[in-house]
């Protein structure tokens, strides 16, 4: 894919993974709607992109991604600034085990929210011309992580749904590929939640396990979870794809057993 052009749409986009997606697109030459429920660090990340590049092609949306009508607003104001839409990077993400529900509702819910709404615009089923999904899962969406038990279970979520709803596109011929990154721990601020009681919760128990198996296991730069998506955007053949991302092996996928036989509906 030809990004010179393309709109792109990343939650999560002021700090972290999200930010230094939206970079890497207009890097690239693709316009970036910016959405983020931090407004001063939303702000900050838009005026610092704009000392870099065109400030007309990004535009920074205040948005919760778990309020349904903020995210559908902010899918609507995208597309009636720059006029199309191409990419969706449903990233934003939280590690809160206290307020569990919230974090079902951001990582899970909120993912599956932007994948439906990125169809409705991009689906050649509503007439859209068609585009590609990118939703951020971890590598705790394939192993269980026993210090975020919720933290797991939404990344598995995530993983199971793109997968689904990736066999769903490509039976249906929507045009739009759907896939989902695993990346091993990344330097960004959200590590930092391993530090915090209101976050970990009753896990916060676990916090210097936690630390002895990030010193293990090594940290990424968000520079190698770009490639990532740089790769998905590229090879026009990845729909479903779990691409894992880990300091020992960089960027591979995971295999799945062919398990169920999907009916042909066309
Ligand atoms: N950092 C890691 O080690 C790591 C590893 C694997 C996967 N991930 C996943 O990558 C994604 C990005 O994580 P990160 O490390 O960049 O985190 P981060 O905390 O550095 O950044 C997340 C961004 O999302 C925003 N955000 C949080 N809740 C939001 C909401 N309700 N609505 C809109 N924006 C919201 C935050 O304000 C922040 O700007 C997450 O889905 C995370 O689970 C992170
Ligand atoms: C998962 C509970 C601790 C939460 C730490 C905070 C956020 C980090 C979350 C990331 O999504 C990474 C989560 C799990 C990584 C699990 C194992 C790393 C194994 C790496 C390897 O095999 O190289």
């Amino acid at each position: 894919m030809d990004l010179t052009g393309k709109v792109a749409l990343v939650t999560g986009a002021a700090q972290g993974i999200g930010r230094s997606f939206s970079e890497a697109l207009l890097r690239h030459g693709a316009k970036v709607a910016l959405l983020d429920l931090n407004m001063s660090a939303g702000e900050a990340c838009k005026k610092a992109l704009d000392g870099e590049f065109d400030a007309a092609s990004s535009l920074f949306i205040a948005c919760d991604v778990g309020a349904e009508e903020e995210l559908k607003c902010a899918f609507k104001k995208t597309i009636e600034l720059f006029g199309s839409l191409d990419i969706v990077c449903n990233n934003a993400g939280i590690n809160n085990e206290h307020n569990w529900e919230q974090t079902i509702n951001v990582n899970l819910t909120s993912m599956i929210r932007g994948t439906y709404l990125a169809l409705d615009y991009m689906s050649k089923e509503n007439g859209g011309k068609g585009g590609v999904i990118v939703n951020m899962a971890s590598l705790a969406g394939i192993f269980p992580a026993a210090h975020g038990p919720v933290y797991t279970a939404t990344k598995h979520g995530v993983v199971g749904f793109t997968r689904a709803i990736a066999a769903t596109s490509k039976l249906l011929d929507y045009g739009v590929r759907i896939n989902t990154i695993c990346p091993a721990f990344v330097d960004t601020p959200l590590l930092n939640s391993v530090n915090q009681e209101q976050m970990m919760g009753r896990y916060y128990i676990f916090k210097d396990t936690v630390k002895k198996l990030i010193q293990h296991y090594g940290i990424l730069d968000p520079s190698l979870i770009v490639q990532g998506l740089m790769k998905i955007l590229q090879e026009e053949e990845l729909n479903g794809a779990v691409m894992k991302i880990t300091k020992s092996k960089g960027i591979h996928f995971e295999i799945y057993e062919t398990a169920l036989i999907q009916p042909e509906v066309k």
